[in-house]
């Protein structure tokens, strides 16, 4: 993978300029000078996604620069070396190969010479063959009764993708009941277990290392709590299931390595829902419904990988969201989706975008001079309205904002669904063209106010507009679409991190706070007084002492 500053790119100080020639140009402006808009700057995914870009502070010539960048940073390559198995993720030194998860054509993909569809394969096998075995019943617990209730213990990677999904993907759930436990705050698993019995339960440690310490501490006390009813080791077999890359401390837990469901190092966490960290969302929706996940995915893997830059939708948001970030000085994205079951979404990828892209230092080992990857957040619409909408109308950030939602509802209620999707579109018609202080004043004396009674409320009551957003409308949130979706936001994060000129797959800044962490555990093992750190952390622990 090549190694290029961005800003020393032809491409960069051309956009510099370019920015400076449109500073006077609104998203009103851009509306009036090009009627067909809209056509210019949409894409269309298998017609089931449309994905509507018009409403940026965007024209043909910026586009044009934007994808000279993507060129002169050898975005292609770097896609064609991460699909056949290249070690991109330098740091650790490993494949990047996540796609090869879902890769429904089967095509072989290697690593160190090794084709590993086969072992890929062989998991899914082993997936579907558990899943109908615990959703058909047949699968009995230590007192001869059925599956009831599934509790995933994991985090971060080995949680999020998982609890999203099986929440986007309600409407196709089984009788199954699925539980989420991720938090070392034992409140997390204790409310869980007052929601399931021993004998009906199944307990999935999901963790890519299983050594987490989270996710062991809670399937410790998981196993504490079903021993007290089972009593005898020998039904933790039946009991517990473990997703991992580690075989050897899956076995020291005490689980059967044939409950074993194995992934590799080439899988990174916040990118290992389609491995058998989906294991929860098989047994959710069933298997089937599960493949059809990775097949949309893997169509959308097709598109990233063959898609001319002009039509290829991924690298389209990825230049898009630079150009809001880097060069218009956003800092954040909010993800907004008008579907309630998508009210994990943005969680989702404050991991698979922050984690991947907020990165200081580049590939080349020195600290870099410019923006990497944005802060994501965002709430489901229309709840979003009533709670952070006016900083996003009137404040003076800066904050593109992604809005998605489906035209088909899963549940056709009265006319909730026109409502909420009447939100949507207004929303972006709002941020995009505002209300100038003329419409405000129209409208009061439409109402039979004078100019003179209303001139000074009237500047509170005005919308500056010019926000910028992307539009995003699924035909129907199904399985297919929605891995679709996850694949176009997991290839839009890795275009920016190889244009930023970071390494997007390892994530060393999670490690300073685990290790003092571990170095503080065993000081509040007693009461004695604590000295060791600076005023304020031994003050706080000393606290934290006098008042247990
Ligand atoms: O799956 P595991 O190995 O338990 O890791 C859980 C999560 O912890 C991390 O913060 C890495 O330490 C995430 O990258 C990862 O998804």
């Amino acid at each position: 993978m090549k190694n290029i500053n961005p800003t020393t790119t032809t491409a960069w100080k051309a956009l510099e300029q370019h920015k400076a020639t449109l500073a006077q140009t609104t998203i009103q402006d851009l509306f009036n000078q090009e009627s067909d808009r809209f056509s210019q700057y949409s894409l269309n995914f298998n017609e089931q996604i449309l994905v509507d870009f018009s409403k940026n502070n965007i024209n043909q010539d910026t586009l044009t620069l934007l994808r000279q960048l993507a060129k002169e940073c050898a975005v292609s390559e770097a896609t064609e070396a991460m699909f056949t198995g290249e070690k991109i993720n330098r740091t650790e030194d490993r494949a990047v190969l996540h796609t090869a998860l879902r890769n429904r054509a089967n095509t072989p993909v290697f690593v160190d010479g090794k084709d590993v569809m086969p072992e890929v394969n062989a998991v899914l096998a082993k997936m579907k063959a558990f899943c109908e075995r615990v959703i058909s019943g047949e699968w009995k617990g230590y007192t001869g009764k059925a599956i009831t209730d599934v509790v995933n213990i994991g985090i971060g990677g080995s949680d999020l993708g998982p609890y999203m999904v099986t929440e986007a993907l309600r409407p196709y759930k089984n009788h199954l009941t699925m539980h989420f436990v991720s938090n070392v705050d034992g409140t997390h698993i204790a409310e869980t277990l007052k929601k399931v019995t021993p004998e009906t339960t199944l307990f999935l440690v999901a963790s890519k290392t299983f050594t987490t310490q989270e996710t062991m501490t809670n399937a410790m006390s998981a196993r504490d709590w079903f021993l007290a009813s089972a009593k005898e080791e020998a039904h933790i077999a039946k009991h517990f299931a473990a997703l991992s890359t580690n075989a050897k401390d899956v076995a020291k837990f005490g689980i059967d390595t044939n409950n074993m469901f194995e992934f590799w190092d080439w899988v990174g966490g916040r990118y290992s829902l389609w491995s058998a960290i989906g294991l929860s969302i098989a047994l959710s929706i069933g298997f089937d419904n599960f493949v059809e996940l990775l097949k949309g995915a893997h169509e959308m893997d097709n598109h990233f990988r063959t898609a001319p830059i002009e039509k290829n939708i991924p690298t389209t948001l990825a230049l898009v969201g630079l150009w809001n970030t880097n060069f218009l000085g956003a800092e954040t994205e909010a993800i907004l989706p008008y579907d309630q079951y998508l009210h994990r979404f943005a969680a989702y990828f404050q991991q698979g975008n922050m984690e991947s892209n907020g990165k200081y230092v580049g590939r080349d080992g020195k600290v870099v001079d410019y923006q990497t990857g944005p802060i994501i957040w965002g709430e489901p619409g229309t709840n979003g309205q009533h709670a952070f909408y006016q900083l996003i109308h009137q404040g003076k950030s800066l904050i593109p904002c992604d809005f998605i939602a489906p035209a088909q509802t899963h549940n056709p209620l009265s006319d909730h669904h026109s409502k909420l999707l009447s939100n949507f579109f207004a929303q972006t018609e709002a941020l995009a063209f505002g209300k100038t202080k003329e419409e405000v004043e129209a409208e009061f004396v439409k109402a039979g106010k004078s100019l003179d009674e209303v001139k000074e409320i009237v500047p509170f009551k005005v919308f500056t507009g010019n926000k910028p957003t992307n539009s995003i409308l699924l035909q129907k949130i199904t399985p297919f679409t929605l891995g679709a979706l996850i694949a176009m936001y997991e290839h839009k994060i890795f275009v920016q991190g190889i244009i930023f000129n970071i390494y997007s797959f390892d994530q060393w800044g999670v490690e300073l706070g685990k290790q003092l962490a571990n170095r503080i555990l065993p000081e509040l093992a007693d009461n004695e007084k604590v000295t060791s750190h600076d005023s304020s952390t031994n003050g706080l622990i000393n606290q934290f002492k006098a008042w247990r």
